[in-house]
């Protein structure tokens, strides 16, 4: 299957699904909307699964992992070796992202979708990373969409496997340089509106990461229009991958939890791709990189967490299911007006 064939099965989401869950939170025995994100949350898992009987037990957490070639410009300030050596970290609840999972109950899978040396963890691998951007095109659009269709299928096999919801991560030296320029290129913002410091850079190198992001926007002339395009050109594997899970989520009706500025930089490409997808999206936290709330508002998703996090792997997305999991507990075991005789709430004139 093709990504065009793929996400060409998406319909948008059930209207009478959301009706029946907000139905239901207004006849439980509480002052009407008080439970505020929790409960629109929980409308909005509706209409994607297409109904209102709603449990969020089991939970994945996705971690597309891979190397960019543009680390060779001097863009962070740790080396690429650090990707493969996290990576492998998720699997001995050594990363923090693992950790997290462990605590709330979320099954890790993290992916290599390319990552420049052997790994034993999920082996997907299109290549051993891509290539340097201010050179040319990071991969090649067929290398794209196989790493968007790797994301896509794996919600299907995740769905299958049982899964509810799905977290989104990444773990990939020098993805916040290609995200700043998948972003850049995809709301037409300058380079430097939408580039942070990353993992911790120094101001020289935040200078030096804006320059090359602006080359490599000049020399490879991005079509704004064509999400494939610009994740094959100033993308990388690890966006392309989440951009493809993003969608799998549309196309497998799936809830799919975007992290931080990375993630969100794959969804605002999954949205390009296939506007519908917006719609099988939860955002989690604002993320303190620079142009994070701008991207939260460009895909018109409100976060419910401001912790001020910048960590990646899904870290955000994970801190996001406890919440989920309160929200399903009142939401299926809390009683209603009728079971406590108090009459219900009729809407305000
Ligand atoms: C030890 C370490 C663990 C991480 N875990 C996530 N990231 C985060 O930092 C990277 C993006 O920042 P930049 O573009 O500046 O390289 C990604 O891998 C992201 O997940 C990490 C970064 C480091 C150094
Ligand atoms: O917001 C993020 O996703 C992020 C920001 C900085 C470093 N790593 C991840």
């Amino acid at each position: 299957m093709t990504v065009e064939q793929a996400v060409s099965l998406v319909t948008a989401a059930d209207e009478e699904a959301k009706k029946a869950c907000k139905r239901r939170w207004d006849s439980i025995a509480k002052p009407l909307n008080s439970l505020g994100k929790l409960e629109s949350y929980l409308i909005k898992i509706a209409g994607m699964t297409g109904t209102s009987a709603i449990s969020l037990e089991k939970k994945a957490l996705v971690v597309m992992c891979a190397d960019n070639g543009v680390v060779e410009e001097g863009v962070t300030q740790t080396g690429q070796e650090v990707t493969a050596i996290v990576s492998e970290n998720f699997l001995k609840e050594q990363a923090t992202a693992s950790i997290m999972c462990r605590e709330t109950g979320t099954d890790i899978f993290p992916v290599d979708i390319g990552i420049a040396a052997d790994t034993n963890i999920i082996n997907k691998k299109i290549a051993y990373g891509t290539r340097n951007m201010t050179k040319g095109p990071a991969m090649t659009r067929e290398e794209a969409e196989k790493a968007i269709m790797t994301g896509i299928e794996m919600v299907g096999e995740l769905k299958e496997k049982g899964y509810k919801i799905i977290a989104t991560g990444e773990m990939g030296i020098g993805n916040t340089t290609t995200s700043s320029a998948v972003v850049s290129v995809l709301t037409g913002l300058p380079v430097e509106n939408v580039t942070g410091r990353g993992a911790g850079l120094s101001t020289e190198g935040l200078g030096r990461k804006i320059n090359a992001i602006s080359r490599a926007i000049k020399i490879n002339r991005p079509d704004p229009e064509d999400g494939i395009d610009v994740l094959s050109k100033v993308g990388g594997f690890d966006l392309a991958g989440l951009a493809g899970v993003f969608l799998g989520g549309a196309v497998h009706k799936v809830p799919v939890v975007i992290d931080g500025f990375i993630s969100a930089a794959a969804a605002l490409a999954a949205v390009r791709i296939c506007p519908k997808a917006r719609e099988y999206m939860l955002a989690s936290h604002v993320s303190k990189e620079p142009a994070a709330a701008m991207l939260l508002e460009k895909l018109e998703l409100e976060a419910a967490l401001h912790c001020d996090m910048c960590l990646g792997e899904g870290t955000g997305a994970v801190a996001l299911m406890p919440l989920l999991n309160l929200a399903c507990a009142v939401y299926n075991g809390m009683s209603t007006f009728q079971d406590i005789n108090v009459e219900e709430y009729k809407p305000l004139a």
